[in-house]
């Protein structure tokens, strides 16, 4: 039984996450997604709780054969000690999986094997892009699961997210 670990912010989970999940379940049985900036939230940059983004995350994988976790990850002043601060929230994996550099170097580091996934349509799936598109009233919704769009409808996250964003260019 192989299980792995894949860190990200998801904000929001969008589909090029469910696709390098996708990926992931042809090497694993199980799958922890770790909730990177879980303690961040009511910014542009991470406008969703950790719990939001658990709900986003379990409604979009409920119909995969994978077995998946989603746990809260806060973010730590000190990056020498945070692959131990992952490995002390998580459940034991074997194989963990990331794109961005300093996770890699990090993991690589504390001697975890580190895979990465190819880029799924990066020119819009994008965390980013897709906030910009929430913000600016474009079409974020064909770039994420529909069971994100549900939750994102549910909290009322873009009042919250176009909310957020006239406060960050009014300086306040
Ligand atoms: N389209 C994609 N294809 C494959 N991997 C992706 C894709 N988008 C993000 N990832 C990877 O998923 C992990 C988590 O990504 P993250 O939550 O930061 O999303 P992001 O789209 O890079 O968002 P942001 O623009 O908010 O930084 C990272 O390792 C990232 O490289
Ligand atoms: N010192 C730390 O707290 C530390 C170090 C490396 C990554 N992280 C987190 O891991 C996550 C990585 O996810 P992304 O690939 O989505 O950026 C982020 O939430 C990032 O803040 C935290």
């Amino acid at each position: 039984m192989t299980r792995g670990f894949y860190i990200g912010r998801f904000q929001p989970f969008h589909n090029g996450h469910r696709s390098m999940v996708e990926q992931i379940a042809e090497d694993v049985d199980e799958l922890v997604l770790g909730i990177g900036s879980a303690d961040d939230s009511h910014t542009v940059h991470n406008p969703f709780t950790a719990g939001e983004r658990i709900m986003m995350i379990t409604k979009s994988l409920v119909d995969s054969d994978l077995v998946t976790y989603a746990v809260p990850i806060e973010d730590l002043e000190r990056n020498s000690v945070w692959v131990s601060h992952v490995q002390s929230m998580s459940p034991d994996f074997d194989v963990a999986y990331s794109n961005n550099p300093l996770v890699i170097q990090l993991f690589r580091e504390a001697g975890i094997e580190i895979r990465q996934s190819p880029m799924f349509n990066r020119e819009v799936l994008e965390g980013s892009e897709v906030r910009e598109r929430m913000i600016t009233g474009g079409d974020w919704e064909s770039l994420v699961p529909e069971a994100v769009v549900q939750v994102v409808d549910e909290m009322d996250g873009i009042e919250r997210i176009q909310m957020v964003s006239d406060s960050d260019s009014n300086g306040d």
